[in-house]
């Protein structure tokens, strides 16, 4: 797993959400208008002509395999390829979390990139969101924890627009720490989940100390 550091101040973390934020956010509206677009076959394929163009300029330079998660020495976190939070990450609903000790939770409108029943949200990105608030409520002390089960009860569809997901630390047992989580909407719960984490065994902080929760972005750092 990629845990490098990389050591750059707050304010250049700032600096360089500031430039890539935007960047997937204009690339998670294209990939809206492509689903949702009723131009014609001509101005589609114009359209893939300069969208090729663009994507031909960001592979100049690249880095191989994924983005990993870089930290600071103060162990900020950088994990801004990650598929549910990544701030470089268009593919990731736009989770904005805050946490607190055993908590985690954040509101989100999901649009037509995460559809599976018309009109609803897939099951697997409801999974996904799911997976990655158990993952950062467990994680609130610090130390990582990796999802060993989760199990998602669907209990009605759940509309695409605007929803809120939250996720509770209901005990720990040794490396164990088991955590409950809800997606709901504006009438309720749609679906739960219920995660067991496991920190990795012989897992050590560099510096031994507790880490604070790593920052996904500007806002969320200063929760
Ligand atoms: C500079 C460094 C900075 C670091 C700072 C980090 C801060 C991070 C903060 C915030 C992060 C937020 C991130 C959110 C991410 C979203 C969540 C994901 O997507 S995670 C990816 C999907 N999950 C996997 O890929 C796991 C793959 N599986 C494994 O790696 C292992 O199987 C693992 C770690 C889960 C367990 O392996 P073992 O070798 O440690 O387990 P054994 O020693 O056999 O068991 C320990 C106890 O756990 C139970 N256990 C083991 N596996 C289990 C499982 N799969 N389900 C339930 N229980 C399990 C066992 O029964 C045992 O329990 P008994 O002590 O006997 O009571």
């Amino acid at each position: 797993m990629d845990f490098r550091i990389e050591d750059i101040t707050p304010e250049e973390i700032d600096r360089r959400l500031a430039v890539v934020e935007p960047l997937t956010d204009s690339v998670r509206d294209l990939v809206d208008a492509v689903i949702r677009s009723q131009v014609s076959d001509d101005e589609l394929q114009a359209a893939k002509a300069t969208i090729d163009e663009v994507v031909a300029s960001l592979r100049t330079r690249q880095r191989p395999g994924g983005f990993g998660t870089p930290y600071t020495r103060e162990f900020i976190g950088m994990p801004w390829g990650n598929a549910a939070v990544g701030a470089r990450n268009a593919i990731a609903p736009p989770l904005r979390v805050t946490r607190s000790a055993g908590l985690a939770e954040c509101d989100m409108v999901l649009g037509a990139a995460y559809e599976g029943p018309g009109g609803c949200v897939h099951g697997g990105v409801a999974a996904l969101m799911l997976d990655q608030l158990v993952g950062e409520a467990a994680s609130t002390d610090g130390l990582p924890s990796f999802t060993g089960t989760l199990t998602v009860k669907y209990l009605r569809p759940t509309r695409l627009g605007a929803l809120n997901a939250r996720a509770e630390v209901t005990g720990r047992e040794g490396r164990k720490t088991f955590v409950h989580a809800t997606l709901s909407d504006d009438d309720g719960v749609t679906v739960e989940a219920d995660a067991i984490m496991i920190s990795p065994k012989g897992f050590e902080l560099p510096t031994g100390d507790a880490l604070p929760p790593p920052a996904n972005s500007r806002a969320d750092r200063d929760v």
